[in-house]
This record gives C-alpha cells, sequence and structure tokens, in this order.
C-alpha cells in the first residue's frame, strides 16, 4: 500500500496545528526561543550518556553540527507562521534519511524523541500559568513531535530498505565474482532436488509430501537472493513461473490416475528444470560481466556500490583503530584530449588511467568510477601520511607513463588528487565532500598535484 504522499502530509499536519489556539502556539514559539539551547543540551546530555547512542554522536564534529541543527529543527518546527507545510515534510524526510545513511538504529530516535517531549513538558509546567493551559501545551507539542517523527520513520525505513537492497546486491555481486562456483552450486542444488523427487517418487511418498521445488536450497537461494539481487531482470519471472507451475500444477499431476499423464507431468518437471537452469546461466552470465557492478568502459567498481562500502568501512574504522582515505582522482583536462583527438582516445586515456589506479592498490582497497574522468579509491588501513605518500606516488606513475591514445599516438595525462583521511564523522557524505573539496583545491592549485584535507 502506498504511503500518504507530501501533499496528504502537508495537509495533515497543517490540520493538526490548526486545532491548536493560535495564541497557545505563539507561547510555544516564544518558550522555544527561549528554550531550545536548553532542550538541545538536554537532549545531547541524555543521549551521550547512552553507549549505544555515544557511539553516534561521541564525534566532535558531530556533536559541535548537531546541537545547533537541532536548535534549528526545534524553532522550524513549532513557528507558528509556517510559509510551506510541504517543506516541512520535506525537512523531516531528510532526516530520516539522514538516520538510515549512518544506520541509527530507529529505538534511539523514538527514544530521543521521548526525552526531548520530557524536557518541553518540565518547562511548559513551570513557566505556563493560566489561561495558557499547560495540558493543551503538552498535547499540542506532543502532536506536533509524533508528526514529525512519522514522517522521519517512513522516510528511514524507505531509505534503509533501499540501502539493504543494494548490500544484497553487492553480496551477490561479490559472490557472482566466482561465477563459475556459483552456477556449478546452484546447478547441484537444483539436480540434488530433482533427485530427491524421483527418490520420493519411487518410494511413492504421498504427494502432499514430495520435495517442492520453492523449498529446496536452490529455490530458497533463488527466492531470497537472486529474485532481490536480479529485479527487474526479464528472466526472473519467468524462472518464478517455472517454479511454481512445478509446485503447483506438475507435482499434483504426479497423483493422476493416468500412468500417461503421470509421465507427462515427468516430463514437464524435468523440461522445467532444464530451462531454469538454461535461464538462470543467461542471468548469471550477464551478472558476471561488466553490468553487474562494474563500469563497462574501466572495469572498475561503479558508484551504486558506493554506499555499501563506505557504510561498512566507516563500521569497521569504528570498531578498530584502523583508518581509511579517500582518494577522489580526477584526470587533468581531459575536455581537451577529447575535443583534439577524438572520444575515442578518451575513451582509451581513460581505460589506461583506470589501469594504473587499479594496479597501484592493494586488495583491500576499492577502485571507483565516479562518472566521466573522475574516480575515488578508498584506501584501507592507512594515516595521513601513508595516503599523502600513495597519492604522490600515484600521481607520478600517471605522470610518466605516455598514455596510448589510438595507433602512434602517444600522450602525457596528468591527474589531480583531492585526499581526505576518514575523521570518525558517520555518515560518508560528509567525507566525500571533504575529499571533493580538497580536489577542488588542487585543480585551482594548477592541477597535476595532491592536496590533502
Ligand atoms: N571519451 C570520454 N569522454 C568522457 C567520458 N565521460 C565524460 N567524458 C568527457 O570528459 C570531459 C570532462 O571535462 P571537464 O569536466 O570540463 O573537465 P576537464 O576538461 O578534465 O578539466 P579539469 O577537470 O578542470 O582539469 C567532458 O568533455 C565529457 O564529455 C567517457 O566515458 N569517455
Amino acid at each position: 500500500m502506498r504511503y500518504k504522499d507530501k501533499h496528504q502530509l502537508a495537509a495533515e499536519w497543517q490540520a493538526l496545528l490548526e486545532r491548536t489556539p493560535k495564541p497557545l502556539r505563539q507561547a510555544v514559539e516564544t518558550l522555544v526561543e527561549h528554550y531550545c539551547q536548553k532542550f538541545a543540551d538536554h537532549f545531547y546530555q541524555v543521549m551521550l550518556e547512552d553507549p549505544h547512542a555515544s557511539l553516534f554522536l561521541s564525534n566532535d564534529q558531530v556533536a559541535q553540527r548537531l546541537n545547533p541543527s537541532m536548535r534549528r529543527w526545534l524553532k522550524a518546527m513549532f513557528a507558528v507562521e509556517h510559509a510551506d507545510f510541504e517543506s516541512l515534510v520535506e525537512q523531516q524526510e531528510k532526516v530520516g534519511q539522514v538516520h538510515a545513511r549512518i544506520d541509527i538504529p530507529v529505538n534511539l530516535v523514538l527514544n530521543g524523541a521521548r526525552q526531548l517531549k520530557q524536557a518541553f513538558y518540565e518547562q511548559i509546567n513551570a513557566t505556563f500559568k493560566s489561561p495558557l493551559s499547560p495540558g493543551d501545551a503538552s498535547v499540542y507539542v506532543s502532536d506536533h513531535i509524533d508528526m514529525a517523527m512519522e514522517i522521519m520513520s517512513h522516510a528511514y525505513s524507505v531509505a534503509s530498505d533501499r540501502n539493504a537492497r543494494t548490500e544484497e546486491a553487492y553480496k551477490l555481486f561479490s559472490l557472482t565474482q566466482s561465477i563459475g562456483d556459483e552456477r556449478e552450486r546452484q546447478r547441484s542444488a537444483l539436480l540434488n532436488w530433482e533427485n530427491a523427487l524421483m527418490f520420493a517418487i519411487a518410494a511413492q511418498q504421498n504427494v502432499a509430501t514430495l520435495p517442492r521445488l520453492s523449498n529446496s536450497d536452490f529455490g530458497l537461494w533463488y527466492f531470497h537472493k537472486a529474485c532481490h539481487a536480479f529485479e527487474g531482470v526479464p528472466e526472473i519471472a519467468t524462472i518464478s513461473h517455472h517454479i511454481q507451475r512445478v509446485d503447483r500444477e506438475w507435482l499434483e499431476a504426479l497423483q493422476h490416475e493416468d500412468i500417461n499423464q503421470r509421465l507427462k507431468a515427468l516430463g514437464e518437471i524435468r523440461d522445467a528444470a532444464r530451462t531454469v537452469l538454461m535461464l538462470l546461466d543467461n542471468v548469471l552470465e550477464r551478472a558476471s560481466g561488466l553490468d553487474a557492478g562494474r563500469d563497462s568502459l574501466t572495469r572498475l567498481l561503479n558508484r551504486k556500490f558506493l554506499s555499501v562500502v563506505l557504510s561498512r568501512e566507516i563500521d569497521i574504522a569504528r570498531h578498530s583503530e584502523h583508518c581509511f582515505a579517500l582518494l577522489m582522482v580526477d584526470i587533468d583536462h581531459f575536455k581537451s584530449i577529447n575535443d583534439t583527438h577524438g572520444h575515442d582516445a578518451g575513451d582509451n586515456v581513460l581505460q589506461q588511467v583506470a589501469s594504473i589506479l587499479d594496479r597501484s592498490t592493494r586488495g583491500g582497497d576499492y577502485v571507483f568510477r565516479m562518472g566521466g574522468e573522475e574516480f575515488l579509491i578508498v584506501l584501507v588501513n592507512t594515516d595521513h601520511d601513508g595516503s599523502r605518500l600513495f597519492a604522490e606516488r600515484l600521481r607520478q606513475s600517471v605522470a610518466k607513463e605516455p598514455m596510448l591514445a589510438g595507433a602512434d599516438m602517444l600522450l602525457n595525462v596528468t591527474i589531480s588528487v583531492g585526499v581526505t583521511l576518514h575523521d570518525g564523522h558517520p555518515d560518508y557524505h560528509h567525507s566525500l565532500q571533504r575529499a571533493d573539496q580538497a580536489l577542488y583545491e588542487a585543480k585551482r592549485g594548477g592541477r597535476d598535484r595532491v592536496v590533502v584535507q
């Protein structure tokens, strides 16, 4: 079922707000202006005392940034004259998406909301005098915060569902790196099911107890992993259809009185298993190729798995002493290579630069093509000096290797590199922005250089 759209939510929120008389809302707005610092301080103090929550908040930068943004949030929430409810809804959605990106558990967010309400109630009781009703004001504050929580939670669950799917696709992508193994494993899982079925038939087992393909090892792998990871791939619907026909139609037909019908059903089952295998081969073959997670031109990882990799590295860094660095790499004046020597020459240069990046990294590092002539390296287990040294060596390797742009056409190419060491911030967008900023400075400083942020 579809969740309410922005428009509906905005209208609902406005109606909720208008149930409270304006003078009371104005009094709450004034209260927020006076005490938002106190509320935000209380909120972070309680949260930092929680060992679980403090994992997400202990970083200095987070604390420095969150306190003011909590105050801004409170003021925006309790402003009496809301110019635009839809943007208020959008604001809550953004907060929910950030929570999902840093993987903050939803119970912590709800706990935070409870703490905040508590702080409000105490202040309202201490401040509001007749004719202002502390009870009505508390209900208003509570409804208002609940509305924000509802929107945040929905945005959170949509985003974290998407994260989970990407994660699963990534797992499968890593899995299909050894495509031969996976294909063999699933082929033998399917054969095992067929053997088990033949044995059960020979033993004259009741049809109701015959092994169902969808419950077999193969079926479980297929429905839990493959369907998810290959969502939208045309073969998937056909494979699902065949599996369902086997389970619902052909296995049932094995109890037919007529031997010819029973034999026909057996033949259909065998054919269906062959077809499933063939279709699956196609899917896996393509997945092992270039479009599953690798960029087709450079064979580097494409950015769709960036969120999974960075979230995981942040988690590893959080639980170990090791740090990782991000290196944003961009080929200098690439447009003029295209313009002067043609697009094919540009493509050749891209491939060779990509190959240098790939060769220069260790097995645990990641190299992504971010798009165009921009790349991102995730350098694991490194430090400030190590990442700077690596980036400098990389810059030199590219500069000294003549690139074969076409037959008999050698070009000298340089790169600019922006480096940043992960600083503990739980949101990977923050580190990406820092790496971008460092790259921008390297470009502005004259190109063919490394800037560490
Ligand atoms: N050949 C080729 N060109 C591409 C590809 N993707 C993007 N480009 C081109 O890369 C060029 C990038 O140009 P700009 O972003 O202006 O950057 P630049 O010329 O490298 O200049 P600086 O980065 O400032 O040094 C554009 O002309 C794109 O069309 C690709 O896959 N192949």
